[in-house]
């Protein structure tokens, strides 16, 4: 229990109405007039009700679970003869709380307890009306006929009437039993775990309500005994409370009690009533959306007597008056809670969390005729008060129960103050547990017969149980609910990994190992045989070979991509190298005097020949101008590819090369290429070497003269065509391969003519050429022949 918290303990007056009478002592003087069953009863499964009254039934089970067996099972006790027979289970079967319904929804609890006979009943002998076919089930046995009813034939008219409850309780039942096998129980241990929990009896005047829930008239007068066997419902629920909660150690429970009767519709304080009984209002909540009262006095109580003390202390200052039907009669309505906060740490840090629960115990005034009652003055004031708060409540429970006039919403809770204290234990979201109270004489069976209609629609009735706690505390719990979620998941991972293997390193990366040895190999049919740790070891095994696999596999990606990029380049490298060399060649095959680049088997020709110099290697005895034209000088047009030479050059820029490069066939470095300075020097002695020619060529007038291109003019003057005959010489077009392209003729006097042209014409240009140092050889060529036109 929680350390003390300053409890209030409730003024402890006596009531002046309160008055002591005589215990008409357990199981009344009609005990024995419970039945078991009749004949016109058969068909109607009956639990073997034996002997004298008990609880038999919960047909349906409280809270809409199938009924505990024992509720079912046949109590051979009974108030007078409590010796033949024992409970088939345990009580705790019927208090223990009920898993909640799929929908969320359940209906309330509704129990029936039939006393015995009075005093007055007996005297008169009133008959006994009531039967108890078991298995929950009621029968009253001739009820009045309604109006038009009477079948023929019917003889007299009356008509049985049978009911289904959750639990009847016979006459004999004690109060121990209603605590057992009402299903209140479970209402406190619902009201623990944070439900709004309320028990209310319901009945007509004397039917036994303030019986069932406080005990017989007079027990809190006086000295009270905790431990009377007298004790109602109430007393042995703080019990039971107090029981359950020092069950819940992980909890903190702080409880506070309050106790309000409705008086002509006026709300008192029994716990704080003052000499003026000043009524306190009812008001709504907008917070909690309900009714509360205000300024409702309230106490701490840390212990049972503590609670106790607030029951006798209400009890006394209830109001109590005499009627025709009962010396002891409630004229109030009277509520009774029990606020119970449950606290709990949930984290280191120090979050709590925290449950509202609430238990009501309802004690309504009851019903009366006041013909029969013989009402008059403030007694009948009080009951017509009684009465129409009684009505509105009828009207609440008949559309509570009514699903369409439920779904159009008008409630009249307002109607009075009983109903609005009372909406939220209706139709909210609390538990519910109705104890229907009836006489079993038949000088009541109108009012025993309303009774139980009313009972039978409140059981209609759905509430949709909730616990109450504070919305930021729902939030933390379900976050708290989703990281153990997410723990246990990771924990499963982690696991998981450990089972698969080792190999896992903290971090988190995979240290890829081949496995050792080649795998085992394995008999698909047999695998189903191995065992578990063969089967572990075979899939470790094939999951680290994966994984080395993957982690190569990966390897070879990445390598491959810097070979993709490196070729890339290379070709790049390779076609901007190409195009360099057939821009040279374009720009030499213009020139008649230049000779075009030579190729690239040429030039290792050369450089095979004589390094350098092509000309100190020459073979003794062949003229230098023929070894330069078999060596250097092959002429190549780059537009014509059909040259042995410029084949050579060009394929090897084409796309056969590019693909041999791509496999790896060739090199990818770049053809190989000679050096600046000895390529300049190449280029300059054979222009040099080419001007010489031409003018030896031109001064020699024997025409015996090589000449490199005006192939096609030599040709058609070695043919004995016609020339030209007259003007400059023209640019040769390019010799057709294997034609000579050094003979050819001229007419003596068409090449005197030119002769002396050409002559003074390079001659002038092989100064210049000589005076800028042969820098841009090829312009000057270009030059050169461009002016002749
Ligand atoms: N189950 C019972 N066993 C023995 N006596 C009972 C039983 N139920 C009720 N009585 C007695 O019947 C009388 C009337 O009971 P009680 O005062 O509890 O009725 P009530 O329904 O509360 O009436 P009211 O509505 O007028 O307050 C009391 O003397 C009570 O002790």
């Amino acid at each position: 229990m929680p350390a003390a918290r300053g409890s209030q303990s409730p003024t402890r007056g006596k009531s002046n109405k309160a008055k002591k009478s005589p215990s008409p002592g357990r199981g009344g003087g009609s005990s024995n007039s419970s039945v078991n069953g009749k004949d016109d009863l058969d068909g109607i499964e009956g639990l073997g009700v034996v002997g004298n009254g008990l609880a038999n039934g919960l047909a349906k089970g409280g809270l809409g679970n199938p009924p505990p067996a024992a509720q079912r099972a046949r109590v051979a006790t009974s108030g007078s003869d409590r010796s033949g027979g024992s409970l088939s289970d345990s009580p705790e079967d019927a208090a223990r709380p009920a898993p909640p319904a799929p929908s969320g929804e359940d209906n309330i609890n509704v129990v029936v307890r039939v006393r015995p006979l009075s005093q007055k009943e007996s005297k008169a002998k009133d008959n006994f009306v009531v039967q108890f076919p078991g298995n929950g089930q009621l029968l009253l046995e001739g009820g009045p006929v309604p109006a038009g009813g009477s079948s023929p034939g019917a003889g007299n008219a009356s008509k049985s009437r049978l009911f289904s409850f959750n639990a009847v309780f016979e006459p004999g039942a004690t109060q121990e039993d209603l605590l057992n096998y009402s299903g209140v129980r479970r209402l406190i241990s619902m009201a623990v775990e944070g439900f709004s929990c309320t028990v209310f009896c319901y009945g007509q005047t004397g039917s036994g309500k303030t019986h069932t829930l406080t005990g017989p008239p007079g027990l809190f007068d006086g000295t009270v005994d905790p431990q009377s066997p007298d004790h109602g419902l109430v007393c042995r629920s703080f019990r039971f409370l107090f029981e359950q909660l020092s069950e819940r150690g992980d909890f903190h429970f702080v409880l506070k009690a309050s106790f309000l009767e409705i008086y002509n519709e006026k709300v008192i304080d029994l716990l704080n009533p003052g000499s003026a009984r000043k009524p306190l209002a009812v008001r709504w909540s907008k917070k909690s959306r309900g009714f509360f009262v205000e300024n409702l006095f309230t106490v701490d109580c840390e212990t049972l007597d503590d609670l106790l003390a607030v029951l006798e202390e209400g009890m006394r200052n209830r109001s109590m008056g005499s009627h025709g039907m009962n010396d002891h009669s409630s004229r109030s309505h009277t509520i009774l809670t029990v606020h119970i906060a449950a606290e709990r740490q949930v984290s280191e840090n120090g979050v709590f969390i925290s449950r509202q629960g609430k238990l009501n115990f309802v004690d309504l005034a009851g019903s009366e005729m006041t013909k029969k009652t013989h009402s008059e003055g403030k007694t009948l004031e009080e009951a017509n008060n009684i009465n129409k708060s009684l009505m509105v409540l009828g009207y609440c429970i008949a559309s509570l129960s009514d699903p369409r006039k439920k779904e159009k919403g008008h409630i009249p809770y307002r109607d009075s103050k009983l109903t609005k204290l009372l909406a939220d234990s209706l139709a909210g979201n609390g538990v519910t547990l109705m104890i229907a109270c009836i006489s079993p004489a038949k000088s009541n069976i109108s009012e025993s017969l309303n009774t139980l209609r009313y009972a039978a629609r409140a059981k209609k009735i759905r509430t949709k149980p909730v616990i109450m706690m504070d919305p930021r505390e729902a939030l933390i719990l379900s976050l708290k609910r989703e990281v153990a979620a997410l723990q246990s998941e990771n924990d499963h991972l982690r696991s998981a990994i450990r089972i698969n293997g080792e190999h896992f390193g903290t971090n988190g990366s995979a240290e890829v190992a081949r496995p050792s040895g080649s795998p085992p190999t394995v008999d698909l049919e047999r695998l189903a045989e191995l065992e578990a740790n063969e089967l572990a070891g075979l899939v470790q095994h094939y999951m680290l070979e994966n994984e080395a696999l993957r982690r190569e596999n990966s390897d070879l990606f990445s390598t491959r991509d810097i070979l993709m990029r490196d070729q890339d380049l290379v070709c790049r490298e390779n076609e901007r190298l190409l195009k360099k060399l057939e821009d040279v060649n374009s720009v030499c095959c213009r020139s008649p005097i230049i000779p075009a680049r030579p190729t690239f088997s040429g030039e290792l020709l050369n450089l095979s020949l004589g390094g350098s110099d092509g000309a100190a290697a020459m073979p003794s005895g062949m003229p230098p101008h023929d070894l330069m034209a078999s060596s250097t000088n092959v002429w190549v047009h780059p537009l014509n590819g059909s040259n042995y030479s410029a084949a050579s050059t060009t394929a090897l820029a084409g796309p056969k090369f590019k693909a041999e490069i791509l496999e790896g066939r060739h090199s990818a470095k770049p053809p190989h290429r000679l050096p600046d300075s000895i390529q300049k020097e190449l280029d300059k002695r054979r222009i040099g070497k080419s001007m010489t020619n031409i003018a030896e060529s031109y001064r020699d007038r024997s025409h015996q003269r090589h000449n490199s291109w005006d192939s096609s003019k030599g040709a058609a003057a070695s043919n004995g065509g016609p020339g030209d005959g007259q003007g400059l010489p023209q640019t040769p077009p390019p010799a057709p391969l294997g034609s000579d392209r050094r003979s050819f003729h001229h007419d003596d006097e068409e090449k005197i003519t030119q002769t002396s042209l050409f002559k003074e014409h390079f001659s002038e240009t092989n100064e210049r050429l000589r005076d800028q140092g042969i820098k841009e050889p090829r312009r000057t060529a270009r030059a050169a022949f461009s002016s002749p036109g």
